[in-house]
């Protein structure tokens, strides 16, 4: 192989980029670095036409989707790290619960999610995005997006899921928790469960948020009741699965006026 064919490949929606013609950049960093360009009013103007695009493509992919749960996590977990085993177990058991298991479709505790679903005989859905270094979308999804704007692929990770499971990882997996919660505090999502897995890795962060921010006034006492941390996979299960009934009989009641459900 000569030096030039070994340079990576790189996908920009539906381009493919390779040798000379990769660059470094990505379509989120040409958005959000743009002010104080000259172009900036008339490109940006047009970039809308292309953001539109991303929702109507994740909109249109995803709403045949059956009830589904994201899962987050690291995309630096080695595959025989305990949160990737944790992660697969999760993914299997999620399928048997009757959910398609949405990731971020990268390396790590996504792949390993996406692993167990596919594994149990689930639909594993990966909402890729586009980094400055390619990785591409694990081999154990069905149904994959590649994504340029991050805000357009949070849409989807809220939209098309019943639940977030939020399993250890670094920015990434913490945007992804607060985000979520974020939306459950300020009730634009409604009996939308949040499970954190494993325990050690988060009960620093609970204690802070219990100590700190709650004993400073900064959250409610209610905001923590908007999660559940566990190791236990049925648990996690139970929690979602329940919310999930609790969910599906208010949205009948609301149809059809029958409070029973
Ligand atoms: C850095 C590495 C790979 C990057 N590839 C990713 N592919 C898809 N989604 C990703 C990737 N990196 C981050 N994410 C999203 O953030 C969460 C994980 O981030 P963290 O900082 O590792 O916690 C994850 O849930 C994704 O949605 C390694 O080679």
């Amino acid at each position: 192989m000569t030096q030039s064919n070994r340079r990576p490949e790189r996908h920009r929606g539906p381009v493919t980029l390779r040798r000379d013609a990769v660059s470094t950049g990505t379509a989120d960093r040409a958005l959000l670095d743009s002010a104080g360009r000259p172009d900036w009013k008339v490109r940006d103007s047009w970039r809308t036409l292309r953001i539109l695009s991303e929702f109507v493509e994740g909109f249109d992919t995803l709403s045949e989707l059956p009830p589904a749960v994201s899962v987050f996590g690291s995309a630096r977990s080695a595959p025989d790290s305990p949160e990737c085993e944790l992660a697969q177990r999760l993914g299997a058991a999620l399928a048997r619960a009757g959910y398609a298991v949405i990731t971020g479709g990268g390396p790590g505790v996504m792949e390993a999610a996406n692993r167990g679903c596919t594994e149990a005989g689930g639909l594993s859905v990966g909402l890729g995005i586009e980094l400055p270094f390619e990785q591409g979308i694990n081999e154990w999804v069905d149904v994959g997006i590649d994504f340029r704007y991050f805000f357009v692929r949070k849409t989807m990770f809220v939209k098309y899921a019943q639940a977030f499971v939020v399993l250890p990882g670094g920015l990434g997996t913490m945007d992804e928790l607060f985000e979520a919660l974020t939306l459950v505090q300020t009730e634009k999502v409604t009996r939308f469960p949040v499970v954190m897995m494993g325990k050690d890795y988060w009960s620093g962060l609970i204690a802070w948020m219990r100590d700190t921010m709650l004993a400073d006034g900064k959250i409610n006492v209610a905001d923590l009741d908007l999660l559940i941390c566990t190791d236990d996979v049925d648990e996690a299960i139970t929690h979602i699965v329940d919310a999930d009934k609790v969910l599906t009989a208010e949205q009948h009641a609301l149809l059809t006026g029958d409070p029973l459900g």
